[in-house]
């Protein structure tokens, strides 16, 4: 048992996708997983173990932003010994290019976050994905025919943004999408010596105002829900 996580030892897996929506984790664990047990429901912040085509794996919501994710993901690591973190989450597209239902792949993730700064002040330690963990869902994306994109996304502070010219410049370069959790992942997975990769869903897109549907989000989810399974498991 951790802080926030009632799990007992040995109830989580190895591998953990991390959503930010709780209730995503209850939609993976009811649609793709077996033999599923709920280990928690501190706060509401479900999380589940089951197994995908035979491989242990566990689901834990994270909420939204830096610092809710950052208590999941520093337990799991520190209190239940994981050592792969996949976040799995939506994204507003900031490229012409990039369109709604897209999957990204964060290849690295830059912030403007305090968290990592306090420690490194006057270095920007460079946020990056495990190479491993890209290149199995990169290949497994591209088996699949998914449109896929793999580059810098931005983890934002704020999901309300006044400074659109910040937005437009990171765009112009070469940033992908704006979320809000990738570079914490990317820094406690370096801190701490594990291995994190963010996959994302464009739910929306903050250039032209479009959004999907809930029906649509859900379709495209089960493809990166798929495709992260699939990496945890290669
Ligand atoms: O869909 P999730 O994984 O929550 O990710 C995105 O959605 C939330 C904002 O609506 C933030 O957490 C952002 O990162
Ligand atoms: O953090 C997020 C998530 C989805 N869309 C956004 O614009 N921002």
């Amino acid at each position: 048992m951790s802080f926030h996580i009632e799990a007992k030892a040995g109830e989580i897996a190895e591998s953990v996708l991390l959503p930010g929506d709780p209730l995503r984790a209850t939609y993976i664990a009811e649609t793709f997983l077996e033999d599923v047990s709920c280990y928690n429901n501190v706060r509401g912040m479900l999380g589940y173990t089951g197994t995908y085509k035979g491989n242990r794996v566990s689901v834990q919501g994270t909420g939204m932003g830096m610092p809710s994710a950052s208590i999941y993901i520093h337990e799991l690591i520190n209190d239940y010994q994981v050592k792969n973190l996949v976040r799995i989450g939506t994204c507003g597209a900031i490229q012409q290019d990039v369109n709604i239902r897209d999957v990204i792949i964060a290849q690295a993730a830059a912030t403007d976050s305090a968290m990592i700064r306090k420690d490194f002040p006057g270095i920007d330690l460079p946020q990056i994905g495990n190479f491993n963990l890209i290149k199995n869902a990169y290949d497994i994306a591209t088996d699949k025919g998914l449109t896929l994109h793999v580059g810098n996304v931005f983890s934002s502070d704020s999901f309300y943004s006044d400074d659109q010219a910040t937005t437009n410049k990171l765009g112009q370069h070469g940033v992908l999408a704006v979320e809000m959790e990738a570079a914490a992942l990317y820094y406690l997975s370096a801190k701490f010596g594990v291995r994190g990769l963010t996959l994302l869903t464009v739910s929306d897109h903050i250039l032209t105002g479009e959004h999907t549907t809930s029906q649509e989000r859900q379709t495209t989810f089960n493809d990166m829900i798929e495709v992260a399974l699939e990496t945890v498991a290669k």
